[in-house]
């Protein structure tokens, strides 16, 4: 058995953390997605690289529930899941950050880690009253920053409008990594931010892969792409043209794959 062989063979005894096989979307006549297939190891940042209309959005979309395939499965953990919504997705442990970031601002970090999984107080004045835990919430909030290293941001008190951008993507990837999350879904993290911020960001999907923590990272920026990722799924057309990896390939020949101009 060469080297080459072995790998594959190593490789395809590792049970993916999340499986698709065969995924296809079509809107009316328009095929975002054409028979595509993908799989996320533990412990791996894999991006998603493709040119505009590709079907990056609509790949992470059926991966997420926020788009049910035409055809297509889907396994988490070898079992097979059929996500309606981004709630079915959730449940399994699949969050997702889109560009638009769902931060509110006027609320304080702690708040925004909770947001839509608020605790009250225990006894009657959360039962009744309807109370919230606040210190509870900001004192699990500061653990789990910690649990998954994230160091820019000190003061979870602090209303996320007086955050920078770097700082308010922060938030919405803890938010996303937090509380036993499985899978982390990045829609270009980076792409409004300058570059000590976009270097934060990287920083913490590192540190979330290395936490054990796979993520999924779309983005157009081929040198974040190729400095943080693992191995890069390459979209074009609706069909993955390639699966590579940093060492494999260089950034010219990603380039030249994605628009067709070579072959993997
Ligand atoms: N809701 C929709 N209705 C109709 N067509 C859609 C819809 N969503 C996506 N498409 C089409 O599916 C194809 C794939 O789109 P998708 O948004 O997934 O590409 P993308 O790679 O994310 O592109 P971009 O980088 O421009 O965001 C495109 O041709 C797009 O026009």
């Amino acid at each position: 058995m060469t080297m080459t062989e072995f790998e594959a063979s190593h490789t395809e005894t590792r049970e993916p953390i999340l499986k698709a096989r065969n995924l296809v979307k079509t809107f009316g006549r328009v095929v975002g997605l054409d028979g595509v297939n993908l799989d996320l190891y533990p412990g791996e940042v894999l991006a998603i690289i493709g040119d505009n209309g590709a079907g990056k959005s609509t790949l992470i979309k059926c991966l997420t529930g926020a788009e049910v395939p035409d055809t297509g499965e889907l396994f988490v953990s070898g079992q097979q899941v059929h996500f309606k919504r981004p709630q079915d997705a959730r449940v399994h442990g699949i969050e997702t950050v889109y560009q638009n970031l769902a931060v509110s601002p006027a609320l304080d970090v702690a708040s925004n880690l909770f947001l839509g999984r608020e605790e009250r107080l225990p006894g009657p004045l959360g039962s009744l009253f309807r109370i919230l835990d606040t210190k509870g919430m900001r004192r699990k909030a500061k653990e789990e920053l910690t649990r998954l290293g994230i160091s820019t941001l000190q003061d979870v008190t602090v209303p996320v409008e007086n955050l920078s951008g770097g700082q308010r993507q922060a938030v919405a990837v803890a938010r996303a990594a937090a509380f036993g999350s499985k899978v982390v879904v990045l829609d270009e993290p980076t792409a409004a931010l300058g570059v000590r911020e976009s270097n934060q960001v990287l920083q913490l999907v590192r540190d979330l892969r290395d936490r054990g923590l796979p993520v999924i990272l779309i983005s157009h920026n081929m040198p974040h792409v190729f400095d943080v990722a693992d191995r890069i799924h390459i979209q074009r057309l609706g069909k993955c043209a390639a699966t590579i990896t940093p060492q494999s390939h260089t950034m010219t020949d990603a380039v030249a794959i994605m628009t067709g101009a070579a072959k993997a």
